[in-house]
């Protein structure tokens, strides 16, 4: 816990390699990821990302390299109390259906056994910071608005006040406009709670609107990675080039 405190980074890939089948999923990460920051991992389907945040939370092993995440190798024999420390919201696990929302929001809490009334009020400053209406807890998910659950699956991600989170695709499948809304709850949990945050996105305008800093994927390969700023102001290749130039107000 104390190595946690201590370390700069949430998440160092040293010289990380993953094989998936035939596929070099990723060759030589070596990456640092900040910590109380949100970092958005970016890339087109099958650059590996998705693959990388398996790793951070030990659902896969690098075939060579080594994981550090919150200052700690991993410890693939006994993950759960690391992954404690994490929430993580993916578009695969979704809200689960036989379980209204209010229990699937607190459903970490309950297999962690904390105390229902600190659980509650936890849910209850969530539900603000959301903007997501009480009156959802009684329904089950399939009663939600898509954004509805997209926010109720962060609530529960976050129930448990985790040092890391972790969202692959999380907004993914909504309309433009529901999007919008939700970056704006995203940067105002973020403000009230700085987290260390590794977002999976193939979207580089949700990227810029949402991270400090980008990690560009292609074909398991890091192509570029800093500050927001710096990768925007300065790509170091073709392939980062126009992808920022794909964005609308950016000409080169
Ligand atoms: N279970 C698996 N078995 C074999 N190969 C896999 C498996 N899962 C992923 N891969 C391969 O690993 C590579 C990286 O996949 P990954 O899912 O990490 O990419 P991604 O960037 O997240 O893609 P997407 O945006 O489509 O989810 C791809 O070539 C993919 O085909």
């Amino acid at each position: 816990m104390q190595a946690s405190m201590q370390s700069d980074s949430a998440v160092e890939f040293q010289n990380v390699s993953l094989r998936r089948g035939a596929v070099l999923a990723l060759d030589r990460l070596n990456l640092t990821l900040p910590r109380l920051q949100t970092t958005a991992i970016l890339g087109a389907s099958g650059s590996g990302k998705s693959s990388l945040i398996q790793l951070v939370i030990g659902l896969l092993r690098p075939s060579s390299g080594q994981v550090r995440t919150l200052g700690m190798a991993i410890d693939y024999k006994n993950p759960a109390p690391l992954r404690k420390r994490i929430g993580y919201a993916i578009q695969d696990i979704a809200l689960f259906p036989h379980l209204r929302v209010r229990e699937n929001i607190l459903l970490p809490a309950r297999l962690d056994n904390r105390n229902a009334d600190e659980s509650n009020s936890r849910l209850q400053a969530l539900l603000t910071l959301m903007q997501l209406p009480a009156a959802v807890l009684d329904r089950w998910p399939h009663e939600l608005s898509g954004g509805q659950q997209q926010r109720a699956g962060l609530c529960r991600a976050m129930i448990l006040q985790p040092e890391l989170l972790l969202l692959d695709e999380p907004f993914s499948g909504l309309d433009t406009m529901t999007r919008i809304g939700i970056h704006e709850q995203f940067l105002k949990l973020q403000e009230a709670e700085p987290i260390s945050t590794i977002l999976v996105t193939h979207d580089p305008q949700e990227a810029i609107n949402l991270a400090d800093y980008i990690v560009v994927m292609k074909a398991g390969r890091v192509q570029q990675h800093g500050p927001v700023d710096a990768v925007v102001g300065a790509p170091v290749n073709d392939y980062v080039g126009q992808l920022i130039t794909a964005l609308p107000g950016v000409t080169d």
